[in-house]
Formats: C-alpha cells, structure tokens, sequence
C-alpha cells in the first residue's frame, strides 16, 4: 500500500478566509484530495481560527472517506471540540497566537505528565493521538513514555536547510528518529513544509508510513487544479528515487 499521503487543507481555508467568503471550500478540496489518491486528510483547528473554521471540522467528520487527522493544541478546549467530533486522529502540536506557522515541535519531554493526561482522556474517547515533535530521540522516548500511539517528525529544519551540509545533517536526524520510534511500536509520520522538491528523501525513509503535506499541494493546486496537485505529489511519494 505504500506511505499514506495526509493532505492538509488548511490554506485553502487561508484562502477563503482572505475575503471572509463561503469559497474555496475545504471541504471539497478534500473530497478532491481523497479521489486523487489521499488516504487522510489533516487540517488544524487553531485557537485564533486563521483558517480552519469549527464548521469545516464538523462537515469533514460527516464527508471524509479516509481518516481525518485533526492538529490541535494540547488544551481542554481543544480536548472538548474532539471529543464533540471525534477525529480518527489527534495530532497534538504547540501553538502561539503570534506565529506565522507552526514553528517546533511539541516539547513532550518537559511537559510529560500533563501531555499524558491529555492523551488518555483522547484515547479514553477512542481516539488516536499522534504527537508533532521535533526529529530529536529524547523527545521520541518522552513521546513513547506518554504512550502516544504515533510521531510527526518535524520536516521544517530539512526543509529550510541552507545548504547541502545543512540538509544532509537534518534528514539524518529524522531518519534516525523514525528508526527509533518504529522500534518502539509507534506509528511514524512526517510533515511542516515539505514540497514537489524536497519529499522524494523523506518518502524513501521505509519507517515512515505517512506524510502530511499542505502548503506546497495548495500551493501548486492554485496553478494547476487540486487532483493534479494531489497525484503529482503522490507519483513522487511513490517512485522516491
Ligand atoms: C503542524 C504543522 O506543521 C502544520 O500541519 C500546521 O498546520 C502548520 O500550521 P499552518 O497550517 O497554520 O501553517
Ligand atoms: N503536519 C504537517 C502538515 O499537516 C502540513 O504542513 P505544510 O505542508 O502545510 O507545511
């Protein structure tokens, strides 16, 4: 079956939300996704509501085919909105009001106990949890410790490496946090900024069993359609190289 492809639609939100009108809609962007070949479809709630509105969550839990993958900080209003719709997943990630995006991961290891409560009370309510941290084994282990069902490893550092040195350096840190979070029985997934040009050594890393990718997809979606945006990505997911 190969890694599943996460779509996150939360720029086609941003789009819509630039002039406050009822398009485009994630919603159907996301019914695009899943007939190009997605097998997940990602969108982040956030607490300033930038983008993704409650009214897209609510529809995609009645619309989506695949699973869908709700980001959302790790507080107990966010615990009660997924308790509202249950997300077949949670991805707990960090998040500042004043951040452009998503900037590091969720620091797990300083926070354990209270990260652990949280994801009992989402697994209480038979959702999965996925936590979004930084490619970085300590936090891997605190990760496992808090009995997370998966990991996001952060792709941002690889992504935004300035040079080859950089790059190889960062993807040498996701590839052994994948290694060591496949040996601890969690699921591992990847994701923040990966592109057209950029997947191929992320998809060729065997641990890794999905990839949640947004702002670049939307980004070409606008150019030249959505499915095509979708496929194009997939190809590349498929024959890594
Ligand atoms: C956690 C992550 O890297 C993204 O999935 C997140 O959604 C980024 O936030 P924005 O989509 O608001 O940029
Ligand atoms: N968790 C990563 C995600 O869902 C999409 O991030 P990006 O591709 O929009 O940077």
């Amino acid at each position: 079956m190969g890694q599943r492809l996460g779509v996150n639609v939360d720029h086609v939100a941003t789009l819509r939300q630039a002039r406050r009108t009822v398009y485009p809609d994630p919603v159907t962007a996301a019914a695009m996704a899943e007939l190009a070949g997605a097998r997940q479809i990602t969108i982040h709630l956030r607490e300033d509501r930038r983008h993704i509105q409650d009214r897209d969550l609510r529809i995609l839990r009645e619309t989506v085919q695949t699973l869908l993958n709700l980001e959302m900080a790790a507080t107990a209003e966010m615990v009660k909105i997924a308790y509202e719709y249950k997300p077949d997943v949670v991805t707990l990630v960090p998040e500042r009001r004043e951040e452009l995006t998503t900037e590091g991961g969720l620091e797990v290891a300083g926070q354990r106990e209270s990260i652990a409560k949280i994801i009992k009370n989402l697994k209480d309510g038979e959702i999965a949890v996925s936590l979004f941290i930084d490619p970085d084994l300590d936090q891997v282990r605190a990760s496992h410790k808090v009995n997370a069902d998966r990991v996001e490893l952060h792709t941002g550092r690889y992504c935004e490496a300035r040079n080859e040195k950089e790059r190889a350096r960062e993807l040498a840190r996701i590839v052994d946090a994948a290694k060591a979070s496949a040996k601890l029985g969690m699921g591992v997934a990847a994701g923040h900024g990966l592109n057209y040009d950029n997947v191929q050594a992320i998809a060729r890393i065997q641990e890794i069993d999905e990839l949640n990718i947004g702002h670049a997809i939307v980004g070409r979606a606008v150019l030249v359609g959505f499915e095509r945006a979708v496929r194009e990505m997939l190809e590349l997911m498929r024959d890594p190289g």
